[in-house]
């Protein structure tokens, strides 16, 4: 216990000039403590080596002078204009937001440094809400710009990085230390170095290789994170190698009594995959697998499966859902299986009303109850199961690491059986880093009878006739999805591009209804518009790429994908996935504003012509161009802070390497390096 307080990492209100409301503000970032900060990586630079003269000023540039006027201006909405000059010409900088304190102190005689892009209007040159320094204290230099948050702004972000690089001066204790050796040679630079050149970057340093994630001190970064993330899975391994579990094994007839009450037969893919979770679970060595299946290929049935043979054998199954929506979906379809056979389920979510949550924890806790289906609510301590065999997660990449630790340790000496779904076909390399080293089923072919998504390429100067044909399809009763998919510095201005859309569509489209989904709104509100697009009373769905897990509309047979050019193959075609679910032709129209690269070409047209996941996700790799789509790491797809596996692949097998070197000659490194990268050092250490 001593030693876990000893490594406990210091909150963000532990620095100067933080209170309450800039530590909520910090907090919407996922920014909690120091640790969260130092690895909130900037997202781009910017170059601010080089002063401008005022009259060669264009674009996004730096500039300094001597304030010759300043002056509130318009009486509706007031306007305060500086007038700012040096030895070349003279510009205006406007604002118009503004505090008093500004207006004071852009004082005519003072010098500024301004930052910001230079627009040409009938007054001349000026800059709007420029970035303003103190021309004495000016820092310069490659300037990082970090995702932000309203109320948050870039100075502030820069100061606290610069306040907790400071305190790593003194190698706090819950800061990790690698022995060099334990680092690829081009690596070996010490974390305080690495993450310093991140966020106080030299005036030497590349800031298009900084962004790109090639630099070697953010290459450095990504190792240890790839490293932190291979010793969790191993010591899950190991947990799972030395443990027992209960051995499940079903009989015919039990699997006939299921099968015959199926509205389909399984497919042979199905069939295969189960017969492999099937001869796992019949053993007492504890089963870790991982199901992987395209988007629609049947996996949930499968999965049922599973979860039938615990119940057979008077054990209990927790199958875990990344949002409520689904949570709910597969308790339904669950439901009905499951009911005739006197299997009982329950769902329990964070919306289970108090008493009702009570009544199934007491039913789950006495064995009274089989399967329970949920979210993250399965976690809380407070869900203890009495007999728990098998756990099942769908789409584990919305999940920490740590949390499928907490639940597993829940079976009271027994480890339960392990099963994880997942839709997105990951090459083998990169399954081995997501998954650790658990044993892989494949469903390969999709049920009889699917026809293919057909999926157009269309610029966006087509967007009128996009409109007349999304009205006609709706007026045919049938529903469609709008995914927008700009890719902003916050997450509140992609919302707001959401609502813009949202916005343009209803003006466009009279007597539509239209709903609204996006990351930022709460999830009741999300889950409420879902199960009205669910039940028909929304026609149209404008959503951001929330929307790209496991959704199941089957009327819904029409996506518009907005910006596609700048998605990767693997999520265009999770989200294409949503539609084709249902009887008749389904269509994908992916959107593009021209010009195209030609890598952007090749990708959108590989995905019109291909409908296999596991080919598209081998392709991705090899028509990524750098730093044109997306990478996982931003897209949320994966947990990696900075990391992104396909980008980083080529250290994969270093990783291996070094994560033995640490379990042989340095054990107690590992413990604060799991506490830094993944957040909980210390459940792992129990286990
Ligand atoms: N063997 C089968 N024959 C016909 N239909 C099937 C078969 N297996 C599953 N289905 C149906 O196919 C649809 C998709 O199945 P399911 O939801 O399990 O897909 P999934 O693999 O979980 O896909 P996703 O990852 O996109 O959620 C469901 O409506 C299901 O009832």
């Amino acid at each position: 216990m001593a030693a876990a307080a000893a490594m406990s990492i210091p909150p963000v209100l532990s620095l100067k000039g933080v209170g309450p409301t800039l530590a909520a503000r910090l907090q919407k970032l996922g920014v909690f403590d120091l640790r969260d900060l130092l690895l909130h990586a900037p997202i781009r630079y910017e170059d601010r080596r080089t002063v401008v003269p005022i009259a060669a000023a264009a674009g996004k540039c730096l500039i300094e002078g001597e304030v010759v006027l300043t002056e509130v201006t318009g009486r509706r909405r007031p306007m305060l204009v500086s007038r700012i000059r040096d030895g070349s010409g003279a510009m205006d900088l406007r604002f118009f937001h503004f505090s008093a304190a500004l207006r004071n102190r852009l004082l005519p005689g003072s010098r500024w440094r301004c930052f910001g892009e230079v627009r040409v209007s009938g007054f001349g040159r000026e800059m709007i809400h420029p970035e303003l320094e103190p021309a004495q204290q000016a820092s310069g230099g490659i300037v990082p710009v970090y995702a932000t948050t309203p109320g948050l702004s870039q100075r502030t972000l820069r100061r606290l990085q610069g306040q907790a690089l400071d305190q790593l001066v003194a190698a706090p204790p819950w800061l990790p230390a690698l022995p060099p050796e334990s680092l690829p040679p081009p690596l070996r630079m010490a974390l305080v170095e690495a993450l310093a050149a991140l966020h106080r970057p030299g005036v030497e340093a590349d800031p298009a290789a900084l962004t790109a994630g090639h630099h070697p001190a953010w290459q450095r970064l990504t190792f240890e994170e790839l490293l932190a993330h291979q010793l969790a899975f191993r010591n899950q391994d190991r947990f799972r190698a030395e443990g027992r579990a209960p051995a499940l094994p079903l009989v015919e007839q039990d699997l006939e009594r299921f099968l015959a009450q199926l509205p389909f037969r399984l497919t042979d893919a199905q069939r295969r995959a189960f017969a492999e979770i099937r001869g796992d679970l019949a053993a007492t060595r504890p089963m870790g697998r991982l199901l992987q299946g395209d988007v629609g290929s049947g996996k949930t049935v499968v999965a049922a499966l599973a979860a039938l043979c615990a119940a057979a054998n008077g054990w209990q199954t927790a199958l875990m859902a990344p949002t409520e929506l689904l949570a709910e979906q597969h308790a339904h379809t669950w439901r009905t299986w499951f009911a005739p056979l006197g299997v009982r389920l329950a769902l329990l979510t964070a919306r289970t009303a108090s008493r009702e949550r009570r009544r199934l924890l007491e039913a789950v806790a006495g064995g009274e109850i089989d399967v329970v289906v949920g979210t993250h609510a399965l976690f809380q301590r407070a869900v203890d199961f009495a007999r728990l065999g098998l756990v099942i997660v769908d789409e584990q990449h919305r999940f920490g690491v740590d949390q499928r630790l907490a639940l597993k340790a829940k079976a009271d000496g027994w480890i339960p059986h392990y099963l994880v779904m997942t839709a997105t076909p990951i090459p083998r390399t990169l399954a081995m880093l997501r998954y650790g080293d658990l044993e892989v089923s494949v469903i390969d072919k999709l049920p009889p009878g699917r026809q293919p998504v057909e999926t157009r390429v269309m610029s966006e100067a087509r967007r009128t006739e996009l409109i007349a044909r999304l009205q006609d399809w709706l007026a045919g009763g049938r529903q469609a999805y709008w995914v927008c998919t700009l890719i902003e510095e916050s997450e509140v201005l992609a919302g707001e591009a959401a609502e813009k859309t949202a916005e343009r569509l209803a003006g466009e489209l009279p007597g539509v209804r239209i709903g609204l989904v996006h990351g930022r709104m709460k999830g009741a509100d999300k889950e409420a518009v879902m199960a009205a697009f669910k039940a028909g009373d929304i026609d149209l769905l404008v959503a951001t790429t929330v929307i790209e897990v496991g959704v199941d509309v089957p009327n819904a047979g029409l996506m518009v994908i907005e910006n596609a050019e700048r998605l990767g193959l693997a999520q265009l075609h999770q989200l294409r996935g949503r539609v084709g679910r249902g009887p008749g032709q389904s269509y994908c129209i992916l959107l593009y504003r021209p010009p195209l690269t030609e890598a952007a070409r090749q990708r959108l047209d590989y995905l019109r012509r291909c409908h296999d996941g596991f080919t598209l996700a081998e392709k991705d790799l090899e028509l990524r161009g750098p730093g044109e789509v997306l990478g996982t790491r931003q897209s949320g797809a994966l947990q990696f802070k900075m990391a992104d596996p396909v980008r980083d692949r080529q250290w994969l097998p270093q990783v291996r390497q070094a994560a033995e070197w640490l379990e042989r000659h340095a054990p107690e490194r590992i413990p604060p390096l799991l506490a830094f990268w993944i957040g909980s050092g210390d459940r792992y250490a129990d286990v």
